[in-house]
């Protein structure tokens, strides 16, 4: 499990933390494996070129007290102090162990300010402008520094988090830092794992500072979770016990959707799948899938919408609504949703343009500020929110967020939700809560992409058939 707090729970665990040690002893833990990481990252730290960029707090003396480490080990270490105020012992450090400091300002000899001749040939820029204190933007110099370092393709290596990025929202609203990695102390922040600004992240690199944190608001579940979670069969199961998915999906206008949608159910973990829709499309699901029965019976669960287009029946879903059985409503579905009646058994599974008119908002609202419109649609409609995207987030009710990181950028095809909307459908049927059964459909989706694609295009089709791999790395991976 990833966990992400907020930088109240991280201050709060430091403050307690650090009367219990010797001043500056979290900052050196965090300088250490800061500087570890951007050795490896480099891939040799002698006669490295190192440039650190320098703001006014202690995500500065974290970036100067790892250029310390960096330069008694041989790297040219320079740092480019971005204010007045910066971190005095770190700077005496670093200076001390052989580093030194580049004007920003005055031109030299060759007519270039020296911070901007030490930027163009580094090999690695670090991020310690500002750290879980800093406001989202970037001041002009520092912005300027973090230009010069794109244009010359140099790395950068963010301390904490890209500077410039809102750390509790993932939201960014201004110019911020795009690192090749980030390295982060304790625990992750949200930033981290909510896009957009976990797209400005890189990988992330935790080092363990010894902080004991509360529970995390945000968690991202990762192969133990998923295996822990999963409804394997035992040797008393029958095909009923596994859980049997009703799934109202396709149309005659989208005959394909319910074709795709079966494909993601029958990858999952139930015993059967009852199909309920028109003859011609029930025809075409059972030429795919001979297994899936026709009509309506006792199901577990449903999973109701892909493909509806105009065909739909508004009346009949609210009465599933209202049902005991959780349900999973998607794409075309989402129109029968009201903000009426117990829905804690109900997961939504939206893109940002359904969940955009879901609330009555743009769809650049929703993807500028994704955690914020989850949540608001999760408290409004009593449901779990499943907003599909690059990362998927998933607010319950009660205020708990899951998000998954894995998915890569070919999955967006057509086709893909509703092997999702399937798939995830038969994990609620499986008897996964609505939080369980998306964030353990999300994930299995992603992965079974991933197999499929290695890096090229992928059909929907291809998504399904690769479920059943991507499940059994999970469950049988020790
Ligand atoms: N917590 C922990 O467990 C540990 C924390 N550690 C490290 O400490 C870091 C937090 O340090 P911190 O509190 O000193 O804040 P930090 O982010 O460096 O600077 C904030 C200052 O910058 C300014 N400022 C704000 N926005 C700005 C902007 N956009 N552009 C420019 N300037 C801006 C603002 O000052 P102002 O401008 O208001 O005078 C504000 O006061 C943390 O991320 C981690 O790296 C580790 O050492 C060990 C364990
Ligand atoms: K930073």
């Amino acid at each position: 499990m990833r966990r992400a707090h907020t930088v109240d729970q991280v201050r709060a665990a430091e403050a307690a933390l650090m009367a219990k040690l010797p001043e500056g002893t979290l900052m050196q833990r965090a300088a250490t494996g800061l500087a570890v990481a951007i050795s490896n990252f480099i891939g040799f730290t002698y006669g490295a070129r190192v440039v650190l960029l320098i703001g006014s707090g202690d995500n500065g003396g974290d970036a100067l007290y790892a250029g310390t480490h960096l330069a008694r080990r041989g790297a040219e270490v320079t740092a480019v102090l971005l204010s007045d105020k910066y971190h005095r012992e770190g700077l005496a450090a670093l200076l001390k162990a052989g580093g030194r400091v580049a004007d920003g300002g005055g031109a030299s000899a060759d007519g270039q300010p020296a911070a901007a001749r030490a930027i163009a040939v580094a090999d690695v820029v670090v991020d310690g402008i500002v750290g879980i204190g800093g406001r989202p933007g970037l001041k002009p110099e520092a912005l300027a520094a973090v230009k010069l370092a794109e244009e010359h393709q140099v790395p950068i290596i963010a301390v904490d988090i890209p500077s410039g990025v809102d750390v509790d929202t993932g939201e960014t609203p201004a110019e911020h830092v795009k690192a090749a990695l980030t390295v982060t102390f304790g625990t992750h922040k949200i930033c981290h794992l909510i896009d957009p600004a976990a797209a400005a992240c890189g990988p992330v690199h935790l080092v363990e500072i010894g902080l004991d944190l509360p529970p995390a608001p945000v968690e991202s579940l990762q192969d133990p979770d998923i295996r822990a979670l999963y409804p394997t069969p035992t040797g008393e199961s029958d095909k009923y016990s596994r859980g049997v998915l009703g799934l109202m999906a396709g149309s005659t206008q989208y005959p394909g959707a319910a074709v795709i949608a079966t494909s993601g159910a029958l990858a999952g973990p139930i015993g059967m799948l009852r199909y309920v829709g028109p003859d011609p499309v029930a025809e075409a699901v059972r030429a795919q899938h001979p297994e899936v029965v026709a009509g309506e019976g006792r199901v577990q669960a449903w999973a109701i919408g892909s493909g509806l287009g105009d065909e739909l029946d508004v009346d009949k879903i609210r009465e599933l609504l209202d049902a005991e059985e959780p349900v999973l409503l998607d794409a075309d579905g989402l129109k029968a949703l009201d903000d009426s009646g117990d829905r804690a058994n109900v997961l939504i599974t939206p893109h940002a343009g359904e969940l955009a008119r879901l609330l009555g908002v743009e769809r650049h609202e929703v993807e500028a500020e994704r955690l914020k419109h989850a949540r608001q649609a999760a408290e409004r409609f009593d449901v779990t929110v499943l907003l599909k995207g690059s990362t998927t987030v998933i607010a319950a009710p009660d205020g708990q967020i899951r998000v998954n990181t894995n998915a890569g950028a070919w999955l967006a095809t057509a086709g893909a939700g509703d092997v999702l909307a399937g798939l995830t459908g038969a994990f609620l049927a499986g008897g996964l809560t609505p939080i369980d059964a998306a964030a353990v459909g999300a994930y299995l989706h992603a992965a079974a992409a991933n197999l499929a694609s290695r890096g090229g295009p992928i059909t929907a089709m291809q998504v399904s058939a690769h479920v059943a791999e991507a499940t059994r790395q999970v469950l049988l991976e020790e």
